[in-house]
């Protein structure tokens, strides 16, 4: 009998209570610790988002609907972690874990479509390192499932859904956004831009879009140049031009978690009333079956065709 095939499911992490606010948003840091009043403004956010993330659920049920897709389609027998970047379990403790289980192969997935290697690399790394520590298991990574066909078509009909909750959907401008990287990933061949923009346009073609532009949300306050423009500078000027409704999808992102849930539906939804805009955030992706279905699907195609690295 062969070994399972080892799934490593890795996701971004959220601090379980305020408490663990501080050692997550170190970790975040490298292992700087934030000012009190980058501490007190992070916790002030989580508050107002009702003092924790949803995230940890969130990606519990995204990572047991993954398994029972993978159990049910017929193909190789799995084993499924979850290993965080930023909260225990962590990546590392994941990869340990397969390892004392006997996993010899594995694929590896990050719960973001886009492939950045600040961000999604930065995973991936993680888990490679400690396998090579270890001596296994061989990894293979689904590097980005932006393009996945059934992820296509959940963003798609999420985007629909939200248009038809404008007064006139004809003349409402759709922003896609993601997290806000430093500039300097432009000075390698870095794909996260371009990856966002294929994945918007496409959704575009499908409903035959007039209105839409891309954004950048959740920048850091590091010192250097993040990726622009703002979303927040997006509506002011889309106020300037006369718009009066926009449609906010986070396609960056696949869950309901402080990005989404402060980010739009607290601040940008603020500035767009200030501005006198009518704001629809799409739904974010959570468990939905469908959803998962194009992890699934990109999971399998890499256990047959993704490099071993
Ligand atoms: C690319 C990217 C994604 C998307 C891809 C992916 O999912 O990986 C992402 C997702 C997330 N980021 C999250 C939370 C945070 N990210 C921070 C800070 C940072 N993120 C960065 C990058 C990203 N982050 C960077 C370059 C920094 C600056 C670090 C520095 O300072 O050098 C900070 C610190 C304070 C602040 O900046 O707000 C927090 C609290 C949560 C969990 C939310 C919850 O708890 O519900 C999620 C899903
Ligand atoms: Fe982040």
């Amino acid at each position: 009998m062969t070994t399972p095939l080892g799934v490593l499911v890795m996701a971004y992490g959220t601090p379980h209570n305020l408490e663990e606010v501080l050692p997550y948003y170190t970790h975040i840091r490298h292992g700087r610790a934030p000012s009190d009043e980058q501490l007190a403004d992070l916790i002030r956010r989580y508050e107002a988002i009702g003092g924790v993330s949803p995230l940890t659920e969130i990606t519990q049920a995204q990572v047991r609907g993954l398994e029972q897709l993978l159990h049910a389609d017929g193909g190789r027998d799995v084993s499924l972690y979850q290993g965080m970047k930023h909260i225990a379990p962590f990546i590392e403790d994941a990869v340990e874990q397969m390892y004392q289980d006997g996993i010899t192969e594995a694929v590896g997935i990050v719960l973001a479509p886009h492939y950045s290697k600040m961000s999604v690399g930065a995973y991936e790394k993680t888990a490679l390192e400690t396998a090579k520590k270890l001596g296994g298991p061989k990894f293979r990574f689904v590097h980005q499932w932006h393009m996945e066909p059934a992820f296509l078509d959940v963003l798609t009909a999420r985007v629909g859904e939200a248009l038809h909750l404008c007064a006139n959907p004809k003349d409402a401008v759709v922003v896609f956004s993601a997290h806000s990287l430093p500039e300097r990933i432009l000075q390698t061949d870095d794909p996260y831009v371009r990856q966002l923009h294929e994945s918007g346009e496409e959704v575009a073609r499908r409903l035959q879009l007039n209105h839409y532009q891309f954004a950048w949300q959740s920048a850091g306050q590091t010192g250097e140049p993040w990726l622009g423009p703002d979303i927040l500078d997006v509506l002011r000027s889309l106020k300037e031009q006369g718009v009066k409704e926009v449609v906010s999808c986070s396609q960056g992102f696949v869950a309901d978690h402080l990005e989404v849930l402060y980010d739009i539906d607290i601040e940008a939804k603020q500035v767009a009333k200030e501005l006198g805009i009518h704001l629809v955030r799409t739904r974010q992706m959570n468990d939905d079956p469908e959803f998962l279905r194009a992890l699934r699907n990109a999971i399998r195609k890499c256990e047959q065709q993704g490099d071993v690295e």
